[in-house]
């Protein structure tokens, strides 16, 4: 029985992978290729079953890996792939319920996403928008102060030590407080940085609880009451609730003096809108509750994600200070030491850029992306899909892809740059994925990350806290996104 069901498929024409063991299905078998990191698991084992699709089952569900660069764009595109699974992670974010953007579809995610990306659209998300560009670039500011001039308040001193600064939240402040200017026209000034560490520390446990595959907990729910700790369900709800709360009280402020005859911000068109479906739409999809996951969604990886890169490329510069050279030159030729650098200096900045494209092309964030659901069963590259079906996307393969980059393994910005000029071009690489499920906050991230990331080098050079030159990249944690170990990183002022 036990060799039966571990060649069970979902059907004849799926396509080819490991074979299913108990209880958590091929789910061993991945682990144990490379534990730690599943999307070169996943390449390994395509390698190994010659095929561009992987077929196996992760615990109970049927998944296919889609490990081939062309067929990557194809799937991201294909729209009876849109769906989203119901699982365990994400019902223990949001009371239960099917809510937020990430983890809804059909016509609730629809409406839901198109209509915060349009109305956030008029608070500058997504778009250049002066006061979000100021507000970004006054916590730079604040971010490049405590560096230099030393810890104010006392959460400061957790991630500034001397000339040492705390990877893991340093720059964590500027992306926070821009998502707050667009939801409630306001930030936390310095003062309060505690909530917004805090805030960034607790989601961080979240995206660390689980992985792209949703972990032991998505494949064995009942590990939730089992050993809470262990499973990362007890680190996923606390990482959670504390956005949860967060935005309960700016809500309930925003109610408290909300008129419906003006709107001071993306809160107010939403209570709005609400409030107005309330007792004329029969099956609203709109709600306080699902305001709150709409929060909390965007804020997860703004709060995360975005820090996450910027520290994946600092640890480059520490391997490659060639990289850190030409930055700097760029810097100091085209803003010079008066000003910050501002998005206008972007598209003069072409190495800059690209060693922002180049960090997310060479370590991607979220190696097999957000997991997509079949709608139906649908047919793909010539295999018969079920409905339900899992599908994920190895971004790794496509950044990796020695046929589109040549030398994809080692890192080099130059390849986005033709005659001085960045190339956008160039760049296949799929960081935000694609389709319909595009990552909705791509504009925000990749503008702020250039407002950041290039202030914070014009203020300082960076070097490894022991003074030792960095030989060998640092091991990764494989949460949902890949982050580096807790470090510490020595600031030189540059003037
Ligand atoms: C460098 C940083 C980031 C990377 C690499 C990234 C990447 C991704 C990826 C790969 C997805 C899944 C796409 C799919 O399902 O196929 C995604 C979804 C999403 N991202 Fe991002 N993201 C980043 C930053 C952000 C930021 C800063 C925000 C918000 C401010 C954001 C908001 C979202 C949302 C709301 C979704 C869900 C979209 C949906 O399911 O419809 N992301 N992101």
């Amino acid at each position: 029985k036990f060799y039966k069901n571990a060649y069970i498929r979902p059907g004849e024409n799926f396509p080819p992978g490991p074979p299913s063991l108990p209880v958590y299905g091929a789910y061993w078998i991945v682990l144990l290729k490379q534990i730690n990191n599943l999307g070169g698991s996943m390449r390994k084992i395509a390698r190994e079953y010659r095929t561009k699709i992987v077929g196996l089952y992760l615990g109970p569900y049927a998944t296919i890996v889609i490990d081939d660069s062309k067929l990557i764009k194809e799937g991201l595109f294909h729209e009876d792939f849109d769906g989203r699974l119901d699982i365990i992670v994400a019902r223990l974010r949001s009371y239960w319920k099917k809510l937020g953007i990430f983890f809804t579809d059909g016509y609730f995610w629809h409406v839901q996403r198109r209509f915060s990306l349009r109305y956030m659209r008029d608070y500058g998300f997504g778009r250049r928008e002066e006061s979000l560009e100021a507000v970004v670039a006054n916590e730079t500011k604040e971010m490049i102060d405590m560096a230099k001039n030393g810890p104010k308040y006392p959460v400061e001193h957790e991630m500034v030590k001397g000339d040492l600064i705390y990877m893991q939240h340093f720059f964590a402040v500027p992306f926070i407080n821009g998502m707050i200017h667009i939801f409630a026209r306001t930030t936390l000034p310095r003062s309060e940085y505690k909530v917004l560490f805090d805030l960034a520390r607790e989601v961080l446990l979240f995206q660390r609880g689980t992985n792209d595959f949703g972990g032991a907990i998505t494949l064995t729910p009942w590990l939730k009451d089992l050993m809470p700790g262990y499973s990362g369900y007890r680190d996923m709800r606390r990482g959670n609730q504390a956005l949860l709360d967060f935005f309960d009280k700016v809500i309930k402020q925003a109610l408290a003096t909300h008129d419906e005859t003006f709107d001071r911000h993306f809160l107010d068109v939403y209570i709005r809108k609400w409030k107005e479906e309330e007792h004329t739409v029969k099956r609203t999809t709109f709600s306080e509750d699902q305001l709150q996951l709409v929060c909390t969604d965007y804020m997860f990886p703004a709060a995360t994600g975005v820090q996450a890169v910027l520290s994946l490329l600092v640890e480059r510069l520490l391997l490659h200070p060639e990289v850190q050279d030409k930055i700097h030159e760029e810097i100091d030729r085209v803003v010079g030491r008066d000003r910050l650098p501002t998005l206008d200096d972007r598209r003069n900045m072409p190495y800059t850029e690209a060693c922002i494209r180049e960090i997310m092309r060479y370590e991607p964030l979220v190696p097999l992306g957000v997991p997509h659901r079949a709608m139906k069963a649908t047919k793909f590259a010539g295999y018969d899909i079920p409905e339900h079906c899992v599908v994920s996307f190895n971004y790794l393969s496509l950044h990796h892809d020695k046929e589109i980059w040549g030398d994809p393994e080692n890192f080099r910005p130059e390849r986005f740059i033709e005659n001085g000029q960045l190339q956008v071009s160039k760049d296949k690489s799929l960081p935000f994925g694609a389709g319909k499920r595009l990552c909705a906050g791509e504009t925000y991230a990749r503008q702020s990350m250039f407002q950041v990331f290039s202030g914070f080098m014009q203020a300082f050079t960076v070097s490894t806290a022991d003074g030792k030159p960095l030989k060998k990249p640092m091991r990764k944690i494989q949460g949902i996104i890949t982050t580096l170990p807790e470090f510490w990183v020595r600031v030189t002022p540059r003037y």
